[in-house]
Parts: structure tokens; C-alpha cells; sequence
């Protein structure tokens, strides 16, 4: 059993997706929100892409406002801060920043950010948020070696990028991905860092991450999460994530 509850982030994206498909308003990503949290969720999480192809600028907005209402819970807005991001962290303050290194109309994130490379133009981005009172978590491969220069350029926590261990799960390469992760949030331990978790989590994987893995304080989790609650309602698929951490 993990010696503190990692708290699950139900990101909303698919939702806003769905209602995307017609003029509508249905569904509702703030009333997707309620349902999650009104079921344990800790946080909601948007990746309000710069195409608008699911969250849009009004749902960051109309969610920042919602989220008021759930003082203790957490809102996290990931993107790349050399796009649409910044402007969305200094209007909303939201508590946390995921900076992720996607490219404008890229079809998911797969990859995180390189260092030194990415270190000069981070560092004053990086800076601003923490001035603004905003927790900065940087989007990373499971890559030990880089997680001192993510520590160097002012983040507060590293999100592993999860989906080559989703990829692998059930194959030959199970154990050596997980064990590639446990490394990499080891040395982000080391180094000072938070360590976050997500993309392509689910129910099947999520348990035996947990568990492999030191110091998971956050797993922000949206495509299988949504796909889920389309068969079990989002009440119970909340609560079905948050027994695979608890089983870890
Ligand atoms: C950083 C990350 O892994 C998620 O933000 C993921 O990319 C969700 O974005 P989509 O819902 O657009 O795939
Ligand atoms: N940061 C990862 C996230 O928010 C959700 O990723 P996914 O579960 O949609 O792959």
C-alpha cells in the first residue's frame, strides 16, 4: 500500500469532444466535473488545444469558475506554454500547469521535454507561473538523467508520460517498462520533484503502476476514464479508479 493516496485527475478532453459534434451544449463538461468530484475525484484536468478541437477557451473559463465551488480539489490545465497556455494560467491561476511540449495540431502528446535543449526558453515561463502562484509540472519521458535539469529549471513536479508502459502492459516488456518508470521517479525523488503520472492509464494498468512506482502523487487520467463512464456512468468509473489506487 503507497503511504499516501495518489489523487486521481479525471481529465475531461473526450467529454468536451462529444459535445463538439453539435450545437448543442451535450454533453456538459462542467457537469462532468460535478458528477467526477461528487464521486472522489481529487481534480479535473483540460488540455485546451490550440485547434479547439475538444476544450475550448469558454470551458477553461466557465471550469474556473465551477471550480470554486470545490475549494480543496485541484485544476490542472496542461498544454505548451509557447502556445495558448500562458494566457490561460495568468487569467485562471489555476493550482497547477502542465507544460507539454506537443506541436499545434498534434494528434496526442508523445513525448516530453528535452533538456538541455528546452532548459533557456522554460526557465522564465516556469518562473512566471511560480510567481502567480501557480505549481508547475513538467510533462517527461521516464528518463532519470533529466530530471535534475527539470529540478534546475524551476518545476515543481514531473508528469510521467505514461503510454509506452500502457503500451507494453501484458507483453514481455511489462516488467522493464515499470521498472523504467520506478527509476525515473526515483531519480525525480532525488532531485526534489513531485512526481505526477498519465496518458493511457486505465483500469486494467493503473494498480500495478501505482504500486511499482515511489511517490505517484497524481495520475491525471482522461480517454479510457471517459470511454468508461460511457458503460458505467461517471460515478461509478470514478470510483472504480479510485479502488485501483487504493488496491496498490
Ligand atoms: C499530456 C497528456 O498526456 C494529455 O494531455 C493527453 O495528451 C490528452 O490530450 P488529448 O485528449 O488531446 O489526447
Ligand atoms: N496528463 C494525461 C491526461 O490528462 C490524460 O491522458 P489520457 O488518459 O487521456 O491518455
Amino acid at each position: 500500500m503507497a503511504q499516501h493516496r495518489t489523487a486521481l485527475s479525471v481529465n475531461v478532453n473526450k467529454v468536451a469532444l462529444v459535445r463538439n459534434t453539435r450545437h448543442l451544449g451535450i454533453p456538459s463538461v462542467t457537469r462532468a466535473a460535478e458528477l467526477c468530484l461528487e464521486a472522489g475525484a481529487r481534480g479535473i484536468t483540460v488540455h485546451p488545444r490550440p485547434d479547439e478541437r475538444h476544450i475550448r477557451s469558454h470551458d477553461v473559463y466557465e471550469l474556473a469558475e465551477f471550480m470554486k465551488a470545490w475549494p480543496d480539489r485541484e485544476y490542472n490545465i496542461e498544454g505548451n506554454p509557447s502556445q495558448n497556455l500562458m494566457d490561460f494560467i495568468r487569467q485562471v491561476r489555476p493550482h497547477q500547469a502542465t507544460f507539454v511540449p506537443d506541436s499545434e495540431d498534434q494528434f496526442t502528446s508523445d513525448h516530453g521535454w528535452s533538456f538541455p535543449q528546452d532548459a533557456e526558453r522554460l526557465a522564465p515561463l516556469v518562473a512566471e507561473c511560480k510567481a502567480l502562484g501557480v505549481r508547475v509540472s513538467l510533462f517527461m519521458d521516464p528518463t532519470p538523467e533529466a530530471m535534475a535539469a527539470a529540478k534546475a529549471v524551476g518545476a515543481d513536479r514531473i508528469e510521467l508520460y505514461t503510454e509506452p508502459y500502457a503500451a507494453a502492459w501484458g507483453t514481455p516488456d511489462q516488467a522493464a517498462q515499470l521498472e523504467r518508470y520506478r527509476a525515473a521517479a526515483q531519480a525525480a525523488l532525488d532531485a526534489g520533484l513531485g512526481v505526477n503520472a498519465g496518458h493511457d492509464l486505465n483500469r486494467d494498468n493503473l494498480t500495478a503502476f501505482v504500486r511499482g512506482v515511489p511517490g505517484v502523487l497524481e495520475v491525471s487520467i482522461g480517454h479510457a476514464l471517459i470511454a468508461d463512464a460511457l458503460e458505467l456512468g461517471y460515478a461509478a468509473t470514478v470510483q472504480a479508479y479510485n479502488a485501483c489506487i487504493d488496491a496498490a
